[in-house]
């Protein structure tokens, strides 16, 4: 049970229908509901810095700031060896395409970026999600998850969103994309997030 949240309702700054199912998922058998933040009419900030925290910081602050309440904000992202880390915190800016999103376009553009990089090139990569907790009066808390895997090409699956198609974590021989929703929650990037965050507040 909550010791900080009134009501067990945690406000999640993030308008991404697939990030905001999972985190309401991984956190119900802790009797936490989720609110989003399109159910609360909140803008979605802008992204303007180079780091997964410091977006983190910018959508957690803006909603705490919004509505006065305690909010629980995701960035995350992919970095992919053979690429330097790239596409990082641009994730999202490679699936842009003035007219939405387009997923199929950036793992096209990942896949390709990477067989470019020569036969030897690893096809290794991480999920990576950093969560910021802001509360009202400007202080936060930072909790941060990692998943390795593998990019594979074509892509597989079609469950999940974003670029799970495309990734197959360490150990398996199935895709994001092929696996049950609560198989991908307990290994992945934003399950161990979200596992760090209930226990820095949800716990003792
Ligand atoms: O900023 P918010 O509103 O939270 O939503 P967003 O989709 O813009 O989220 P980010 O700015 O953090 O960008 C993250 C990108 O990484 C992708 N991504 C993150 N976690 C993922 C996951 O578990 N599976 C597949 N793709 C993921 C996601 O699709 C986005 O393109
Ligand atoms: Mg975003």
């Amino acid at each position: 049970m909550s010791r900080k949240f009134e009501g067990d309702q945690i406000l999640v700054a993030t308008h991404n229908a697939g990030k905001l199912q999972e985190i309401t998922e991984i956190l119900a058998p802790f009797g936490v509901k989720v609110v989003g933040a399109a159910e609360m009419n909140l803008p979605e900030p802008e992204e303007t810095e180079d780091t997964f925290v410091g977006n983190a910081r910018i959508k957690a602050h803006a909603a705490a700031q919004a509505t006065g309440l305690p909010a629980l904000s995701d960035d995350s992202g992919i970095t992919i060896d053979a690429l330097d880390g790239a596409p990082g915190v641009y994730t999202a800016d490679w699936a842009e395409t003035g007219n939405g999103r387009d997923f199929m376009m950036a793992m096209t553009r990942a896949n390709d970026e990477i067989t470019a990089k020569g036969p030897d090139a690893p096809r290794s990569a991480q999920f990576r999600c950093t969560l910021v907790l802001a509360w009202p009066d400007g202080h936060d808390e930072v909790f941060e998850g990692v998943m390795a895997g593998d990019l594979v090409w074509p892509i597989r699956g079609e469950a999940g969103f974003g670029y799970d198609p495309m990734f197959m974590p360490e150990g398996y021989d199935v895709t994001c994309a092929q696996m049950d929703k609560a198989e991908k929650n307990r290994i992945s990037h934003r399950g161990r997030a979200v596992s760090a965050f209930i226990k820095g507040c949800f716990s003792g």
